[in-house]
Protein backbone atom coordinates (compact mmCIF):
# COMPACT_ATOMS: atom_id res chain seq x y z
CA UNK A 1 0.00 0.00 0.00
CA UNK A 2 1.72 3.31 -1.03
CA UNK A 3 1.26 6.37 1.78
CA UNK A 4 -1.56 8.05 -0.25
CA UNK A 5 -3.62 4.48 0.51
CA UNK A 6 -2.70 4.77 3.91
CA UNK A 7 -6.56 4.70 5.27
CA UNK A 8 -7.49 7.72 7.62
CA UNK A 9 -9.65 5.77 9.55
CA UNK A 10 -8.82 2.08 10.43
CA UNK A 11 -11.13 -0.47 12.31
CA UNK A 12 -10.86 -0.12 16.11
CA UNK A 13 -11.44 -2.71 18.75
CA UNK A 14 -13.36 -1.13 21.01
CA UNK A 15 -15.88 1.99 20.34
CA UNK A 16 -17.81 4.61 22.55
CA UNK A 17 -20.19 5.35 19.03
CA UNK A 18 -21.64 1.80 18.79
CA UNK A 19 -23.24 -0.11 21.76
CA UNK A 20 -25.46 -2.79 22.57
CA UNK A 21 -28.84 -1.67 22.26
CA UNK A 22 -29.67 -2.43 25.65
CA UNK A 23 -27.51 0.58 26.87
CA UNK A 24 -28.19 4.13 27.05
CA UNK A 25 -27.37 6.24 24.33
CA UNK A 26 -23.85 8.11 25.29
CA UNK A 27 -22.86 11.08 23.96
CA UNK A 28 -19.59 10.47 21.85
CA UNK A 29 -15.99 11.98 23.59
CA UNK A 30 -12.83 11.95 21.34
CA UNK A 31 -11.12 8.87 21.31
CA UNK A 32 -7.07 8.48 20.87
CA UNK A 33 -7.88 7.37 17.30
CA UNK A 34 -9.44 11.18 16.82
CA UNK A 35 -6.61 12.83 18.77
CA UNK A 36 -5.94 16.24 17.39
CA UNK A 37 -8.47 15.77 14.90
CA UNK A 38 -11.26 17.25 16.76
CA UNK A 39 -12.31 20.62 16.22
CA UNK A 40 -13.34 21.17 19.89
CA UNK A 41 -14.72 18.92 22.77
CA UNK A 42 -17.01 16.38 21.44
CA UNK A 43 -17.35 15.07 18.04
CA UNK A 44 -15.74 15.66 15.20
CA UNK A 45 -17.77 17.16 12.46
CA UNK A 46 -15.44 17.15 9.69
CA UNK A 47 -16.52 15.25 6.82
CA UNK A 48 -19.98 14.08 7.75
CA UNK A 49 -21.47 11.47 5.29
CA UNK A 50 -25.21 11.43 4.67
CA UNK A 51 -26.29 7.92 3.29
CA UNK A 52 -27.95 7.97 0.17
CA UNK A 53 -28.45 4.24 -1.12
CA UNK A 54 -30.10 5.22 -4.50
CA UNK A 55 -26.62 6.59 -5.47
CA UNK A 56 -24.76 3.92 -5.36
CA UNK A 57 -23.13 2.93 -8.27
CA UNK A 58 -23.54 0.23 -10.27
CA UNK A 59 -22.78 -3.35 -8.64
CA UNK A 60 -21.78 -1.41 -5.08
CA UNK A 61 -23.04 -2.80 -2.26
CA UNK A 62 -24.07 -0.33 1.04
CA UNK A 63 -21.84 -1.65 3.27
CA UNK A 64 -18.97 -1.90 1.49
CA UNK A 65 -19.19 1.69 0.17
CA UNK A 66 -20.23 3.06 3.51
CA UNK A 67 -16.48 1.13 4.62
CA UNK A 68 -14.66 2.26 2.33
CA UNK A 69 -15.62 5.71 2.58
CA UNK A 70 -14.84 5.61 6.53
CA UNK A 71 -11.46 4.19 5.89
CA UNK A 72 -11.43 7.25 3.62
CA UNK A 73 -11.81 9.35 6.83
CA UNK A 74 -15.42 9.97 7.51
CA UNK A 75 -15.58 11.34 10.60
CA UNK A 76 -19.83 11.49 11.90
CA UNK A 77 -22.24 9.15 9.44
CA UNK A 78 -26.08 10.17 9.43
CA UNK A 79 -28.41 7.21 8.15
CA UNK A 80 -31.01 9.05 5.68
CA UNK A 81 -33.54 6.80 4.45
CA UNK A 82 -36.96 7.97 2.70
CA UNK A 83 -38.76 5.64 1.05
CA UNK A 84 -38.25 1.89 3.83
CA UNK A 85 -40.62 1.05 6.11
CA UNK A 86 -39.49 0.76 10.01
CA UNK A 87 -37.79 -2.83 10.20
CA UNK A 88 -35.87 -2.23 6.83
CA UNK A 89 -34.87 1.14 8.35
CA UNK A 90 -34.01 -0.36 11.82
CA UNK A 91 -32.45 -2.83 10.17
CA UNK A 92 -30.04 -0.71 7.77
CA UNK A 93 -29.78 1.51 11.08
CA UNK A 94 -28.31 -1.34 13.02
CA UNK A 95 -25.79 -2.28 10.36
CA UNK A 96 -24.77 1.36 9.80
CA UNK A 97 -23.93 1.39 13.72
CA UNK A 98 -22.53 -2.21 14.20
CA UNK A 99 -20.13 -1.14 11.02
CA UNK A 100 -19.30 2.17 12.07
CA UNK A 101 -18.54 1.25 15.76
CA UNK A 102 -15.73 -0.33 14.86
CA UNK A 103 -14.30 3.21 13.28
CA UNK A 104 -15.56 4.73 16.45
CA UNK A 105 -17.48 6.87 13.99
CA UNK A 106 -20.96 7.87 15.25
CA UNK A 107 -24.13 7.28 13.77
CA UNK A 108 -26.56 9.97 13.44
CA UNK A 109 -30.30 8.78 12.48
CA UNK A 110 -32.32 11.04 9.95
CA UNK A 111 -36.26 12.13 10.80
CA UNK A 112 -36.54 9.06 13.34
CA UNK A 113 -36.11 9.29 16.84
CA UNK A 114 -37.38 5.93 17.43
CA UNK A 115 -34.76 4.01 15.14
CA UNK A 116 -32.07 5.84 17.02
CA UNK A 117 -33.32 4.64 20.12
CA UNK A 118 -33.70 0.94 18.86
CA UNK A 119 -30.79 1.32 16.56
CA UNK A 120 -27.89 2.41 19.41
CA UNK A 121 -26.87 4.99 17.46
CA UNK A 122 -25.34 8.62 18.78
CA UNK A 123 -28.15 11.09 18.34
CA UNK A 124 -30.57 12.20 15.86
CA UNK A 125 -30.91 14.32 12.94
CA UNK A 126 -33.90 16.74 12.55
CA UNK A 127 -35.76 18.81 10.01
CA UNK A 128 -38.29 21.62 10.57
CA UNK A 129 -41.18 19.62 9.81
CA UNK A 130 -39.61 16.53 11.48
CA UNK A 131 -40.64 16.14 15.34
CA UNK A 132 -40.44 19.03 17.59
CA UNK A 133 -36.65 19.65 18.93
CA UNK A 134 -38.29 19.36 22.61
CA UNK A 135 -40.09 16.23 22.47
CA UNK A 136 -36.84 14.24 20.66
CA UNK A 137 -34.60 15.38 23.46
CA UNK A 138 -37.52 14.25 25.89
CA UNK A 139 -37.23 10.55 24.01
CA UNK A 140 -33.70 10.54 23.96
CA UNK A 141 -31.29 9.65 26.42
CA UNK A 142 -29.67 13.41 27.81
CA UNK A 143 -26.05 12.36 25.78
CA UNK A 144 -27.96 12.24 22.36
CA UNK A 145 -26.28 13.83 20.01
CA UNK A 146 -29.25 16.15 18.10
CA UNK A 147 -28.59 17.99 15.08
CA UNK A 148 -31.30 20.29 13.02
CA UNK A 149 -31.88 21.82 9.74
CA UNK A 150 -31.44 25.46 9.49
CA UNK A 151 -31.90 27.34 6.18
CA UNK A 152 -32.51 30.64 7.80
CA UNK A 153 -31.04 33.09 10.65
CA UNK A 154 -34.38 32.75 12.33
CA UNK A 155 -34.13 28.70 12.27
CA UNK A 156 -30.88 28.64 13.63
CA UNK A 157 -31.45 31.08 16.32
CA UNK A 158 -34.16 28.65 17.64
CA UNK A 159 -32.24 25.55 17.04
CA UNK A 160 -29.99 27.74 19.66
CA UNK A 161 -32.59 28.43 21.55
CA UNK A 162 -33.39 24.65 22.13
CA UNK A 163 -30.55 23.23 22.37
CA UNK A 164 -29.11 21.61 19.32
CA UNK A 165 -25.91 19.86 19.48
CA UNK A 166 -25.08 21.06 15.83
CA UNK A 167 -26.99 22.32 12.90
CA UNK A 168 -27.00 21.53 9.36
CA UNK A 169 -27.04 24.58 7.18
CA UNK A 170 -28.05 24.62 3.61
CA UNK A 171 -28.77 23.67 0.93
CA UNK A 172 -26.14 25.83 0.37
CA UNK A 173 -25.97 25.04 -3.81
CA UNK A 174 -28.65 23.28 -5.79
CA UNK A 175 -28.60 19.81 -5.83
CA UNK A 176 -30.40 16.84 -7.06
CA UNK A 177 -30.43 14.40 -4.09
CA UNK A 178 -33.34 16.55 -2.71
CA UNK A 179 -36.12 18.15 -4.10
CA UNK A 180 -34.64 22.18 -2.42
CA UNK A 181 -36.88 24.04 -5.30
CA UNK A 182 -39.16 25.69 -3.14
CA UNK A 183 -38.31 29.71 -2.74
CA UNK A 184 -35.68 29.62 -0.06
CA UNK A 185 -34.41 26.37 0.09
CA UNK A 186 -31.34 27.18 -1.36
CA UNK A 187 -29.74 29.40 0.96
CA UNK A 188 -26.34 30.05 -1.28
CA UNK A 189 -22.93 30.98 0.53
CA UNK A 190 -24.80 34.67 2.12
CA UNK A 191 -27.48 32.56 3.37
CA UNK A 192 -24.65 30.24 5.41
CA UNK A 193 -22.65 33.40 6.55
CA UNK A 194 -25.64 34.54 8.21
CA UNK A 195 -26.32 31.92 10.52
CA UNK A 196 -22.87 31.65 11.45
CA UNK A 197 -23.63 35.10 12.33
CA UNK A 198 -26.22 33.84 14.76
CA UNK A 199 -24.15 30.74 15.67
CA UNK A 200 -20.87 32.66 16.83
CA UNK A 201 -20.28 32.51 20.71
CA UNK A 202 -23.19 29.64 21.51
CA UNK A 203 -20.47 26.53 21.17
CA UNK A 204 -23.11 25.12 18.60
CA UNK A 205 -21.68 23.53 15.79
CA UNK A 206 -22.39 23.93 12.25
CA UNK A 207 -22.23 21.59 8.92
CA UNK A 208 -23.24 23.05 5.79
CA UNK A 209 -25.02 20.88 2.78
CA UNK A 210 -26.14 20.78 -0.59
CA UNK A 211 -24.06 20.46 -3.30
CA UNK A 212 -20.93 20.50 -1.62
CA UNK A 213 -18.13 18.73 -3.66
CA UNK A 214 -13.97 18.12 -3.86
CA UNK A 215 -14.66 20.97 -6.24
CA UNK A 216 -16.00 23.39 -4.49
CA UNK A 217 -15.44 22.59 -1.20
CA UNK A 218 -12.52 25.11 -0.22
CA UNK A 219 -14.58 28.18 -1.84
CA UNK A 220 -17.34 26.82 0.05
CA UNK A 221 -14.97 26.89 3.72
CA UNK A 222 -13.57 30.19 2.69
CA UNK A 223 -16.89 31.72 1.55
CA UNK A 224 -18.83 30.21 4.57
CA UNK A 225 -17.91 32.45 7.35
CA UNK A 226 -19.49 35.44 9.14
CA UNK A 227 -17.74 38.86 9.48
CA UNK A 228 -15.61 38.09 12.57
CA UNK A 229 -14.25 34.60 10.93
CA UNK A 230 -16.74 32.00 12.60
CA UNK A 231 -16.78 29.17 10.39
CA UNK A 232 -18.25 25.94 9.75
CA UNK A 233 -16.82 22.77 11.68
CA UNK A 234 -17.84 20.50 8.83
CA UNK A 235 -19.60 19.57 5.80
CA UNK A 236 -22.25 16.97 4.94
CA UNK A 237 -21.93 15.39 1.92
CA UNK A 238 -24.01 12.55 -0.29
CA UNK A 239 -23.44 12.16 -3.69
CA UNK A 240 -19.83 13.16 -4.05
CA UNK A 241 -19.02 9.58 -1.43
CA UNK A 242 -21.72 7.96 -1.91
CA UNK A 243 -22.00 8.02 -6.00
CA UNK A 244 -18.53 7.66 -6.52
CA UNK A 245 -16.99 4.26 -7.18
CA UNK A 246 -13.98 5.18 -5.13
CA UNK A 247 -15.99 6.72 -2.18
CA UNK A 248 -12.58 5.70 -0.22
CA UNK A 249 -10.58 8.06 -2.52
CA UNK A 250 -13.54 10.53 -2.42
CA UNK A 251 -13.98 11.00 1.18
CA UNK A 252 -9.94 11.33 1.90
CA UNK A 253 -9.56 14.32 -0.63
CA UNK A 254 -13.06 15.86 0.72
CA UNK A 255 -11.15 15.02 4.56
CA UNK A 256 -8.16 16.23 3.72
CA UNK A 257 -9.11 19.36 2.02
CA UNK A 258 -10.99 20.28 4.99
CA UNK A 259 -8.06 19.78 7.44
CA UNK A 260 -5.36 21.95 5.55
CA UNK A 261 -8.12 24.68 5.21
CA UNK A 262 -9.13 24.11 8.77
CA UNK A 263 -5.56 24.39 9.49
CA UNK A 264 -5.33 27.92 7.75
CA UNK A 265 -8.64 29.33 9.23
CA UNK A 266 -7.40 28.75 12.71
CA UNK A 267 -4.45 31.13 12.44
CA UNK A 268 -6.44 33.91 12.68
CA UNK A 269 -10.14 35.56 11.03
CA UNK A 270 -7.50 37.01 8.11
CA UNK A 271 -5.28 34.03 7.79
CA UNK A 272 -6.87 32.99 4.16
CA UNK A 273 -5.48 36.38 3.12
CA UNK A 274 -2.24 36.66 4.68
CA UNK A 275 0.26 35.33 7.22
CA UNK A 276 1.10 37.09 10.30
CA UNK A 277 4.34 37.93 9.27
CA UNK A 278 3.55 38.65 5.65
CA UNK A 279 1.10 41.64 7.80
CA UNK A 280 4.06 42.37 9.82
CA UNK A 281 5.52 43.94 6.02
CA UNK A 282 2.58 46.10 5.53
CA UNK A 283 4.72 49.66 6.00
CA UNK A 284 4.50 51.82 2.86
CA UNK A 285 8.20 51.45 1.73
CA UNK A 286 7.34 47.66 2.03
CA UNK A 287 4.37 47.65 -0.14
CA UNK A 288 5.99 50.28 -2.79
CA UNK A 289 9.04 47.29 -2.65
CA UNK A 290 6.83 44.89 -3.47
CA UNK A 291 4.89 46.79 -5.90
CA UNK A 292 8.17 47.39 -7.82
CA UNK A 293 9.56 43.98 -7.78
CA UNK A 294 6.31 42.92 -9.47
CA UNK A 295 6.62 45.17 -11.71
CA UNK A 296 9.63 42.90 -13.31
CA UNK A 297 7.74 39.40 -12.29
CA UNK A 298 4.97 40.56 -14.79
CA UNK A 299 7.27 40.56 -17.57
CA UNK A 300 9.68 37.72 -16.13
CA UNK A 301 6.26 35.10 -15.40
CA UNK A 302 4.08 37.06 -18.75
CA UNK A 303 0.78 35.60 -16.76
CA UNK A 304 -2.59 34.50 -19.05
CA UNK A 305 -4.95 37.72 -18.16
CA UNK A 306 -8.34 36.12 -18.89
CA UNK A 307 -10.68 38.85 -19.01
CA UNK A 308 -14.51 39.00 -19.55
CA UNK A 309 -15.38 42.37 -19.66
CA UNK A 310 -17.76 45.08 -21.69
CA UNK A 311 -17.61 46.05 -25.08
CA UNK A 312 -16.72 49.34 -24.63
CA UNK A 313 -13.03 48.62 -23.14
CA UNK A 314 -11.99 44.78 -24.67
CA UNK A 315 -9.51 46.59 -27.03
CA UNK A 316 -7.61 48.91 -24.64
CA UNK A 317 -8.15 46.44 -21.95
CA UNK A 318 -5.73 43.52 -24.13
CA UNK A 319 -3.56 46.78 -25.17
CA UNK A 320 -3.15 47.67 -21.11
CA UNK A 321 -2.42 43.64 -20.50
CA UNK A 322 0.28 43.77 -23.36
CA UNK A 323 2.24 47.10 -22.51
CA UNK A 324 2.31 45.21 -19.11
CA UNK A 325 3.95 42.50 -20.09
CA UNK A 326 0.83 40.01 -19.32
CA UNK A 327 -0.53 38.02 -22.08
CA UNK A 328 -4.45 38.82 -22.91
CA UNK A 329 -7.38 36.55 -24.01
CA UNK A 330 -10.71 37.69 -24.00
CA UNK A 331 -13.04 34.86 -23.78
CA UNK A 332 -16.49 34.63 -22.76
CA UNK A 333 -17.98 31.23 -23.87
CA UNK A 334 -18.94 29.12 -21.07
CA UNK A 335 -17.66 26.11 -22.92
CA UNK A 336 -14.08 27.25 -23.17
CA UNK A 337 -14.24 27.92 -18.87
CA UNK A 338 -12.40 24.90 -17.98
CA UNK A 339 -9.93 24.61 -20.31
CA UNK A 340 -8.87 28.55 -19.50
CA UNK A 341 -8.83 28.73 -15.61
CA UNK A 342 -6.05 25.48 -15.92
CA UNK A 343 -3.50 27.59 -17.61
CA UNK A 344 -1.60 29.80 -14.48
CA UNK A 345 -2.55 33.67 -14.38
CA UNK A 346 -5.54 35.89 -13.51
CA UNK A 347 -9.08 36.12 -13.99
CA UNK A 348 -11.15 39.76 -14.33
CA UNK A 349 -15.08 39.68 -14.15
CA UNK A 350 -16.25 42.98 -15.30
CA UNK A 351 -20.33 43.11 -15.46
CA UNK A 352 -20.70 46.23 -17.77
CA UNK A 353 -22.69 44.79 -20.25
CA UNK A 354 -23.32 41.24 -18.40
CA UNK A 355 -23.84 39.74 -22.03
CA UNK A 356 -22.05 36.50 -20.94
CA UNK A 357 -23.45 35.38 -17.38
CA UNK A 358 -23.14 31.56 -18.10
CA UNK A 359 -19.44 32.16 -18.92
CA UNK A 360 -19.15 34.49 -15.59
CA UNK A 361 -20.58 32.28 -13.30
CA UNK A 362 -18.30 29.19 -14.98
CA UNK A 363 -14.96 30.97 -15.52
CA UNK A 364 -15.08 32.00 -11.84
CA UNK A 365 -16.04 28.84 -10.17
CA UNK A 366 -13.44 27.39 -12.59
CA UNK A 367 -10.95 30.02 -11.38
CA UNK A 368 -11.60 28.90 -7.60
CA UNK A 369 -11.03 25.08 -8.29
CA UNK A 370 -7.45 25.57 -9.88
CA UNK A 371 -6.45 28.39 -7.21
CA UNK A 372 -6.65 31.30 -9.52
CA UNK A 373 -7.33 34.73 -8.42
CA UNK A 374 -10.51 36.02 -9.31
CA UNK A 375 -10.97 40.26 -9.30
CA UNK A 376 -14.34 41.24 -9.73
CA UNK A 377 -15.64 44.47 -11.34
CA UNK A 378 -19.33 45.02 -10.33
CA UNK A 379 -19.73 47.79 -13.04
CA UNK A 380 -23.05 50.23 -12.27
CA UNK A 381 -23.69 47.60 -9.83
CA UNK A 382 -26.58 49.89 -8.04
CA UNK A 383 -28.08 51.14 -11.05
CA UNK A 384 -30.64 48.32 -11.97
CA UNK A 385 -32.35 45.62 -10.22
CA UNK A 386 -30.88 43.37 -12.56
CA UNK A 387 -27.27 44.42 -11.87
CA UNK A 388 -27.76 43.67 -8.20
CA UNK A 389 -29.43 40.24 -8.88
CA UNK A 390 -26.05 39.51 -10.78
CA UNK A 391 -23.63 40.73 -8.89
CA UNK A 392 -25.16 38.33 -5.89
CA UNK A 393 -26.01 35.30 -8.07
CA UNK A 394 -22.32 35.40 -9.47
CA UNK A 395 -20.75 35.89 -5.41
CA UNK A 396 -22.65 33.42 -4.76
CA UNK A 397 -21.27 31.08 -7.81
CA UNK A 398 -17.69 31.55 -6.78
CA UNK A 399 -15.12 33.46 -3.92
CA UNK A 400 -13.88 36.67 -5.55
CA UNK A 401 -10.14 37.22 -4.58
CA UNK A 402 -10.44 41.08 -5.12
CA UNK A 403 -13.27 43.19 -5.60
CA UNK A 404 -12.60 46.69 -7.12
CA UNK A 405 -15.30 49.44 -7.73
CA UNK A 406 -15.94 53.11 -7.51
CA UNK A 407 -17.97 54.34 -4.21
CA UNK A 408 -21.11 54.20 -6.19
CA UNK A 409 -20.00 50.31 -6.58
CA UNK A 410 -18.43 49.71 -3.31
CA UNK A 411 -21.40 51.57 -1.07
CA UNK A 412 -24.08 49.23 -2.98
CA UNK A 413 -22.42 46.30 -2.27
CA UNK A 414 -21.87 47.61 1.21
CA UNK A 415 -25.64 48.51 1.64
CA UNK A 416 -25.08 52.04 2.14
CA UNK A 417 -26.56 54.77 0.14
CA UNK A 418 -24.24 57.72 1.46
CA UNK A 419 -23.04 57.84 -2.49
CA UNK A 420 -25.28 58.59 -5.10
CA UNK A 421 -24.69 56.75 -8.29
CA UNK A 422 -25.05 58.36 -12.14
CA UNK A 423 -25.51 55.15 -14.02
CA UNK A 424 -21.78 53.68 -14.10
CA UNK A 425 -20.42 56.78 -12.25
CA UNK A 426 -20.29 57.80 -8.91
CA UNK A 427 -21.20 61.29 -7.28
CA UNK A 428 -19.17 61.82 -4.17
CA UNK A 429 -17.41 60.09 -1.31
CA UNK A 430 -17.87 58.09 1.88
CA UNK A 431 -16.95 60.02 5.50
CA UNK A 432 -15.12 56.88 6.61
CA UNK A 433 -13.69 55.29 3.36
CA UNK A 434 -11.48 53.30 5.53
CA UNK A 435 -14.19 51.64 7.27
CA UNK A 436 -16.43 50.57 4.42
CA UNK A 437 -13.46 48.88 2.28
CA UNK A 438 -12.42 47.19 5.87
CA UNK A 439 -16.13 46.03 6.68
CA UNK A 440 -17.01 44.93 2.84
CA UNK A 441 -13.64 42.99 2.77
CA UNK A 442 -14.40 41.19 6.09
CA UNK A 443 -18.18 40.31 4.80
CA UNK A 444 -16.97 39.26 1.29
CA UNK A 445 -13.65 37.49 2.71
CA UNK A 446 -11.56 39.14 0.06
CA UNK A 447 -9.71 42.16 -1.23
CA UNK A 448 -11.42 45.35 -1.49
CA UNK A 449 -10.53 48.37 -3.88
CA UNK A 450 -12.65 51.72 -3.62
CA UNK A 451 -11.46 53.77 -6.46
CA UNK A 452 -10.78 57.91 -6.29
CA UNK A 453 -8.92 60.83 -6.09
CA UNK A 454 -7.34 58.51 -3.31
CA UNK A 455 -7.09 54.47 -3.74
CA UNK A 456 -8.35 52.32 -0.87
CA UNK A 457 -7.13 49.49 -0.45
CA UNK A 458 -8.10 46.68 2.34
CA UNK A 459 -8.21 42.65 2.99
CA UNK A 460 -10.43 43.08 5.85
CA UNK A 461 -7.68 44.26 8.79
CA UNK A 462 -5.01 46.81 6.92
CA UNK A 463 -6.06 49.96 5.37
CA UNK A 464 -3.88 51.22 2.73
CA UNK A 465 -4.45 54.47 1.07
CA UNK A 466 -2.64 55.25 -2.45
CA UNK A 467 -2.88 59.11 -3.64
CA UNK A 468 -1.37 58.35 -7.05
CA UNK A 469 -3.38 58.97 -10.31
CA UNK A 470 -4.18 62.02 -12.16
CA UNK A 471 -7.70 63.75 -13.51
CA UNK A 472 -7.08 63.23 -16.94
CA UNK A 473 -8.01 59.03 -16.00
CA UNK A 474 -11.51 60.63 -15.30
CA UNK A 475 -11.57 62.08 -18.70
CA UNK A 476 -11.36 58.88 -20.34
CA UNK A 477 -13.85 55.98 -20.81
CA UNK A 478 -12.71 53.26 -19.08
CA UNK A 479 -10.29 53.63 -16.95
CA UNK A 480 -12.04 52.14 -14.04
CA UNK A 481 -12.15 48.78 -15.77
CA UNK A 482 -8.63 48.83 -17.08
CA UNK A 483 -7.76 49.18 -13.33
CA UNK A 484 -9.45 46.13 -13.20
CA UNK A 485 -7.39 44.74 -15.87
CA UNK A 486 -4.09 46.12 -14.41
CA UNK A 487 -4.63 44.05 -10.87
CA UNK A 488 -5.85 40.68 -12.44
CA UNK A 489 -2.23 41.16 -14.40
CA UNK A 490 -0.43 41.79 -11.46
CA UNK A 491 -2.50 39.25 -9.06
CA UNK A 492 -2.21 36.57 -11.55
CA UNK A 493 1.84 37.07 -11.66
CA UNK A 494 1.94 37.28 -8.05
CA UNK A 495 0.19 33.80 -7.80
CA UNK A 496 2.70 32.04 -9.99
CA UNK A 497 5.61 33.92 -8.81
CA UNK A 498 4.78 32.56 -5.24
CA UNK A 499 7.39 30.45 -3.35
CA UNK A 500 5.49 29.89 0.20
CA UNK A 501 2.54 27.19 -0.85
CA UNK A 502 -0.04 27.88 2.11
CA UNK A 503 -1.82 24.63 2.42
CA UNK A 504 -6.13 25.35 2.50
CA UNK A 505 -5.78 29.17 0.90
CA UNK A 506 -7.83 29.49 -2.15
CA UNK A 507 -4.94 31.38 -3.59
CA UNK A 508 -1.60 31.67 -3.39
CA UNK A 509 0.25 34.72 -2.88
CA UNK A 510 -0.16 37.84 -1.20
CA UNK A 511 -3.11 39.39 -3.32
CA UNK A 512 -3.01 42.58 -0.84
CA UNK A 513 0.14 43.88 -2.14
CA UNK A 514 -1.07 42.80 -5.86
CA UNK A 515 -3.77 44.97 -6.10
CA UNK A 516 -1.76 47.54 -4.56
CA UNK A 517 1.20 46.81 -6.91
CA UNK A 518 -1.88 46.66 -9.92
CA UNK A 519 -3.25 50.02 -8.74
CA UNK A 520 0.34 52.34 -8.46
CA UNK A 521 1.20 50.77 -11.85
CA UNK A 522 -1.79 52.30 -13.29
CA UNK A 523 -2.31 55.63 -11.69
CA UNK A 524 1.47 55.84 -11.55
CA UNK A 525 1.51 55.69 -15.37
CA UNK A 526 -1.72 58.05 -15.70
CA UNK A 527 0.59 60.67 -13.74
CA UNK A 528 3.35 60.41 -16.33
CA UNK A 529 1.34 60.09 -19.48
CA UNK A 530 -0.06 63.18 -18.44
CA UNK A 531 2.76 64.78 -17.62
CA UNK A 532 3.72 64.62 -21.48
CA UNK A 533 4.42 67.10 -23.95
CA UNK A 534 2.54 65.93 -26.59
CA UNK A 535 -0.83 64.93 -24.18
CA UNK A 536 -3.25 67.89 -24.69
CA UNK A 537 -6.72 65.91 -23.40
CA UNK A 538 -8.32 62.80 -23.27
CA UNK A 539 -7.36 61.83 -26.63
CA UNK A 540 -3.68 61.98 -26.37
CA UNK A 541 -3.60 61.16 -22.79
CA UNK A 542 -4.89 57.37 -23.75
CA UNK A 543 -2.09 56.60 -25.91
CA UNK A 544 0.07 57.98 -24.09
CA UNK A 545 -0.46 55.87 -20.65
CA UNK A 546 0.05 53.06 -22.59
CA UNK A 547 2.74 53.96 -23.45
CA UNK A 548 3.72 54.89 -19.99
CA UNK A 549 2.45 51.16 -18.47
CA UNK A 550 5.07 49.84 -21.15
CA UNK A 551 7.61 51.99 -19.95
CA UNK A 552 6.90 51.11 -16.70
CA UNK A 553 10.04 50.29 -14.06
CA UNK A 554 10.56 49.67 -10.59
CA UNK A 555 12.72 52.33 -9.63
CA UNK A 556 9.60 54.59 -10.95
CA UNK A 557 7.09 52.70 -8.67
CA UNK A 558 9.70 53.46 -5.94
CA UNK A 559 9.84 57.08 -6.59
CA UNK A 560 6.76 57.84 -7.11
CA UNK A 561 4.43 55.87 -5.05
CA UNK A 562 2.70 57.79 -2.26
CA UNK A 563 1.23 55.24 0.14
CA UNK A 564 -0.46 55.34 3.80
CA UNK A 565 -0.98 52.40 5.78
CA UNK A 566 -3.83 52.61 8.80
CA UNK A 567 -2.94 48.88 10.53
CA UNK A 568 -5.62 47.69 12.89
C1 LIG B 1 -26.50 17.41 8.42
C2 LIG B 1 -27.82 17.57 7.75
N1 LIG B 1 -28.29 18.78 7.50
C3 LIG B 1 -29.46 18.96 6.89
C4 LIG B 1 -30.22 17.86 6.53
C5 LIG B 1 -31.54 18.03 5.89
O1 LIG B 1 -32.54 17.60 6.75
P1 LIG B 1 -34.11 17.81 6.41
O2 LIG B 1 -34.30 19.26 6.14
O3 LIG B 1 -34.88 17.22 7.48
O4 LIG B 1 -34.32 17.01 5.10
P2 LIG B 1 -34.19 15.44 4.93
O5 LIG B 1 -32.75 15.07 5.01
O6 LIG B 1 -34.96 14.80 6.01
O7 LIG B 1 -34.74 15.19 3.57
C6 LIG B 1 -29.69 16.60 6.81
N2 LIG B 1 -30.37 15.47 6.52
N3 LIG B 1 -28.51 16.47 7.43
C1 LIG C 1 -30.15 16.06 2.67
C2 LIG C 1 -29.98 17.41 2.14
N1 LIG C 1 -30.47 18.47 2.81
C3 LIG C 1 -30.24 19.62 2.20
S1 LIG C 1 -29.45 19.40 0.74
C4 LIG C 1 -29.39 17.73 0.97
C5 LIG C 1 -28.79 16.80 0.00
C6 LIG C 1 -27.31 16.99 -0.17
O1 LIG C 1 -26.83 16.04 -1.07
P1 LIG C 1 -25.56 16.28 -1.97
O2 LIG C 1 -24.38 16.30 -1.08
O3 LIG C 1 -25.54 15.10 -2.90
O4 LIG C 1 -25.80 17.55 -2.72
Amino acid sequence: MSESEVPLNRPVPHSTHGFEIAEPLTRTTPQPSHAGRSLGPGFDLSLYLVTGRDLLPHGKSYLASLEEALRGGVTVVQVREKSVDTAEFLEIARDTVSLCAGYDVPVIINDRVDIALASGAAGAHLGQTDMPFAIARKLLPPSAIVGVSCATPEQARRAVEDGADYVGLGAVYATSTKDVSAPGRVCGIAGVRAMLSVLEGTGVKAVAIGGIKSTNLLRTLHGCASPTGHTLDGVAVVSDIVASPEPQAAARRLVQAFRAWAAAASRGPTAFLVTPEQKARYTPEAIAAAAAALVDTVRRVRPLVHQITNNVVKTQSANVTLALGGSPIMAEAEAEQADLARMPGGLLINFGTIDALDGMLAAGSHANQNGKPVVFDPVGVGATSFRRATAAKLLDAWQPTVIKGNAAEIGELADSNEVKAQGVDSLGGFANASGVVRSLARNHRCIVLLSGPIDYLSDGSTVIRMSNGHELLGQITGAGCVLGTTISTFCGAASMATSSISEGALVQGDMLLATAAGTLALTIAAQRAASREEVRGPGTFLPALIDELAMLTPEIILRMARIEVELE
